[in-house]
């Protein structure tokens, strides 16, 4: 079954190249999602990448009750493309075009590949774009939002572990010191966090030393003794295997795609470990750039929107205890529950010939997943 609702590749006329645009889903309102410019065994590999990505978004934003839905943008580069500044303002080019044909349907950002600087490209043809950088008028860089939002997730989580959402002296592993988990680790470090932290890049050791956190090498930290395992690095670190060591009481954090499988998530769940999804945990950045760019609204309650994550993970384990499931399933459900929520008023249902379909078409089967 096509979960999606549009999905348009193109070759480029300029670059040559497959710009993929997947448009999952606009039932609780326009979509939103980042330009991923990567290079991929086969183009295809892209369009994989396209279609889960952007389900995830629509995840994404209903978890946060945010009135938008999924969409992502990629450009599949040759394994070993190069692209000076010339080629890749043509690809940025190619990819304008492509979002403004949309009509304001869908409305790109920044993803692994791209920076606000690519965004202001794409600004000079078509309005549908966000983070852009401040001075053109962007909300710039989402990695600060991102962590904001993490805090407020490790919050809720504290208080499920100990009844108390405050983190001082709590024991906490982070994996990854890069744009969002050095942001958070100057926040926790403030809140006064013993904190051990990581990453291949032992620069970063200046980093702990000036906040006083303990370092480890990346392979020893899965297995720190600790009340929170923070990945915010790259994905896939839950594996089988790491989930067996694990010493930890819960794990939550920015990176994307944690689970190596869904599977995974059981495992969590048997070891006592509570897991928080990662589209939970790390949409503040994506929440204060709709929140102020695309719905207009100012600096304060896109941050009240952003620390609102605390109160959507407490639901999500409130949800989870109620339903006997896991927090990846509550978080499946409770997305689900909010697109079904709003589809009857949103998502009018266009019809071929037959009679127009009823109201309560919004009972039939959640259109993704
Ligand atoms: N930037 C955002 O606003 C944002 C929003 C949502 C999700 N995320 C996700 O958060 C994660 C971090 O994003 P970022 O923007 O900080 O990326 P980044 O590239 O700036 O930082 C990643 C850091 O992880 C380190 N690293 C890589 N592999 C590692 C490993 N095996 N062990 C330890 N450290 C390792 C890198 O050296 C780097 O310092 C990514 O998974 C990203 O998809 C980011």
């Amino acid at each position: 079954m096509l979960d999606h609702e549009q999905i348009l590749i193109r070759r480029g006329p300029r670059s040559g190249l497959p710009v993929i645009l997947a448009l999952h889903s606009t039932a609780l309102g326009p979509a939103a999602g980042g330009l991923r410019l990567w290079r991929y065994p086969d183009w295809r590999d892209g369009l994989a990448d396209a279609l889960r990505l952007s389900a995830a978004m629509t995840l994404k934003f209903a978890a946060a009750g945010l009135a938008g839905g999924g969409g992502k943008t990629v450009v599949a580069l040759p394994q070993g493309t190069r692209l000076d500044p010339a080629r890749r303002r043509d690809v940025l080019y190619d990819v304008a075009d492509v979002i403004d044909s949309m009509g304001g349907v869908y409305a790109v950002g920044p993803d692994v590949g791209t920076a606000p600087a690519d965004m202001a490209v794409i600004g000079e043809v078509t309005p549908h774009v966000f983070c852009k950088p401040e001075d053109l008028g962007g909300s710039g860089d989402s990695s600060p939002h991102t962590a904001r939002g993490t805090l407020a997730a490790l919050r809720a989580v504290g208080r499920r572990l100990y009844g108390d959402g405050d983190l001082e002296g709590r024991r906490m592993a982070l994996i990854g010191l890069g744009h969002v988990g050095e942001h958070l680790a100057r926040l926790l470090a403030a809140e006064g966090v013993e904190l051990t932290v990581t990453d291949i890049d032992t620069a970063k050791r200046e980093l702990a030393e000036e906040l006083g956190a303990a370092w480890r090498s990346p392979e020893e930290i899965v297995s720190a003794d600790v009340d929170i395992l923070i990945p915010a690095a790259l994905g896939g670190v839950l594996t089988t295997r790491a989930v067996r060591d694990l010493r930890c009481r819960a794990v939550a954090g920015p990176a994307n795609n944690q689970l190596d499988t869904p599977e995974v998530s059981e495992l969590l769940h048997q070891r006592g470990i509570v897991w928080i999804p990662d589209y939970i945990a790390s949409a503040g950045g994506v929440i204060n750039a709709m929140t102020t760019e695309l719905h207009g609204l100012g600096v304060d309650q896109a941050l009240a929107r952003v620390n609102a994550i605390e109160g959507t993970v407490a639901d999500l384990l409130k949800t989870a205890d109620d339903l006997g499931v896991t927090p990846a399933q509550a978080g499946l459900e409770m997305a689900r529950r909010r697109i079904r929520a709003a589809m009857p008023e949103t998502l009018p249902r266009p019809h071929r010939g037959g009679a127009p379909s009823p109201a309560g078409a919004a009972d039939g089967p959640a259109p993704f997943i």
